[in-house]
C-alpha cells in the first residue's frame, strides 16, 4: 500500500482508481464494508483501490476544545486499512481547505488530482463547504466528470446502527464489548514499551508501558484485556490513566502480564481490550493500591479461567 500525505492539492495518482470516500474513525464493521467493496470493484474492473481520508474525524478540527474524539490511534488505522488489501491510502490535511472546497471542485479533484473511475461511500456521506455536497449530489453530477458512484446502506447490529460516535460513547462509557461487537474485532492499541517509575518492585507487579494519544476515546480505569508479544498472546490486566495515587502528567497505558517475567522494554507490544472493570483511584497508600491490583488479578483469572 502506497501512502499520500498532505495538501490535498500536491497529491496526485496517475493510475485509476475506485477511491474509498469517508473519515473511517474505528475502521467499524461498516467502515469496512465500503473499502472491501471498493477492493472489490478495483479487482473486478481492473482499477486500482484507494482509500480518501483523514487523520482525525472532522468535528475535532472544527472544534479546537474537543477531547476523547479518537477511536484509531494513526498507525493502527493504516494497519487495518493496509490488511484490507488497499493499493493507495490518502490522508489528506484537513488545515489547507480541502473540507471547504465547493462540491464540484471535489468532484474535480477526484477525478482531476486522484484519477477516479468509481467512488464507493456510505448512505450518509457528506463533502465539501458546509457539507453542501452529499450522495444526492454525487449521483446527480459525477457522471458528468465520467465517475460512477456505489453507496453502501446502513449497518443494523442488534438494531443499533452501527457508527464511529455510538462507538466513541461505548468506548468512553466503559461498555467495550459492545464496542467490540459494533467495531468487529475488539479495540486495541499498540506501543514500544518505555521506562516508568519503576515502582514494580515496591507494589510487587511489573507493568509494562506504553504512551497513549490523550484524545483517544476510552474511559481511563482498569480493564481485563490479552496482550500479543512476539506471536503470542497473554492474558493481562491494563490499567489506563494518569495513575491518581502518584499525580503523574502522562496518560499511560499499563499493562501486568499475568504468569509472565521477560524483560519488554523497547518491544511493541499489542493490547487487546475484553472488559472494564472499574475506575482508576486514588489510594491513600501503595499498600491499599497493592491489594486492589491484587483483586483485578484474580477477576482477570476467571474472566480467562485460569
Ligand atoms: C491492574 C492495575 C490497576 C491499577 N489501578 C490504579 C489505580 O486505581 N490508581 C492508580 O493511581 N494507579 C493504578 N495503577 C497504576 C499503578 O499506580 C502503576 O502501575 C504503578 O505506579 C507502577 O508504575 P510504573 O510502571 O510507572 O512503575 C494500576 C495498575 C495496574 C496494573
Ligand atoms: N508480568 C509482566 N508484565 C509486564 N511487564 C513485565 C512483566 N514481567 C516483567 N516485565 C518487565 O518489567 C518492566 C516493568 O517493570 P516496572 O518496574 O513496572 O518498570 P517501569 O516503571 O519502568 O515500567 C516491563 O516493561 C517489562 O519489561
Amino acid at each position: 500500500m502506497i501512502i499520500f500525505e498532505g495538501k490535498y492539492n500536491e497529491i496526485f495518482i496517475n493510475r485509476k482508481t475506485v477511491i474509498a470516500l469517508g473519515t473511517f474513525d474505528g475502521i467499524h464493521f461498516g467502515h469496512r464494508k465500503i473499502i472491501e467493496g471498493a477492493v472489490k470493484e478495483a479487482k473486478t474492473n481492473n482499477l486500482n483501490s484507494a482509500v480518501l481520508t483523514f487523520k482525525k474525524p472532522v468535528f475535532s478540527y472544527f472544534n479546537k476544545n474537543a477531547t476523547n474524539y479518537l477511536i484509531n490511534p494513526i498507525d493502527i488505522k493504516t494497519e487495518i486499512i493496509s490488511s484490507l488489501g488497499v493499493d493507495y491510502l490518502i490522508y489528506v490535511d484537513l488545515e489547507d481547505g480541502f473540507i471547504n472546497l465547493p462540491p464540484e471542485q471535489f468532484l474535480e479533484y477526484l477525478k482531476h488530482n486522484l484519477n477516479a473511475e468509481i467512488i464507493v461511500c456510505g448512505y450518509n456521506y457528506t463533502f465539501g463547504k458546509n457539507a453542501q455536497g452529499d450522495i444526492e449530489y454525487l449521483k446527480e453530477n459525477a457522471e458528468k466528470y465520467n465517475i460512477n458512484v456505489i453507496v453502501f446502506e446502513e449497518i443494523l447490529m442488534e438494531n443499533l446502527r452501527v457508527s464511529s460516535s455510538l462507538i466513541r460513547e461505548c468506548l468512553l462509557s466503559g461498555d467495550v464489548e459492545l464496542a467490540n461487537k459494533l467495531l468487529g474485532y475488539n479495540y486495541y492499541l499498540k506501543g514500544r514499551v518505555i521506562r516508568g517509575k519503576s515502582l514494580a518492585s515496591r507494589l510487587g507487579f511489573a507493568t509494562a508501558n506504553i504512551i497513549v494519544d490523550r484524545n483517544l476515546c476510552l474511559k481511563n480505569g482498569v480493564y481485563i484485556t490479552l496482550t500479543h508479544y512476539k506471536g503470542n498472546s497473554y492474558p493481562s490486566i491494563t490499567n489506563i490513566g494518569y495513575n491518581p495515587t502518584f499525580e503523574q502528567k502522562q496518560r499511560v497505558c499499563e499493562t501486568h502480564i499475568l504468569k509472565f517475567e521477560k524483560n519488554i522494554y523497547d518491544k511493541i507490544i499489542k493490547i487487546e481490550f475484553m472488559k472494564y472493570l472499574r475506575e482508576e483511584r486514588k489510594f491513600n497508600s501503595i499498600f491499599d493500591l497493592q491489594s486492589r491490583i491484587k483483586k483485578d488479578i484474580k477477576l482477570a483469572e476467571n474472566y480467562f479461567k485460569i
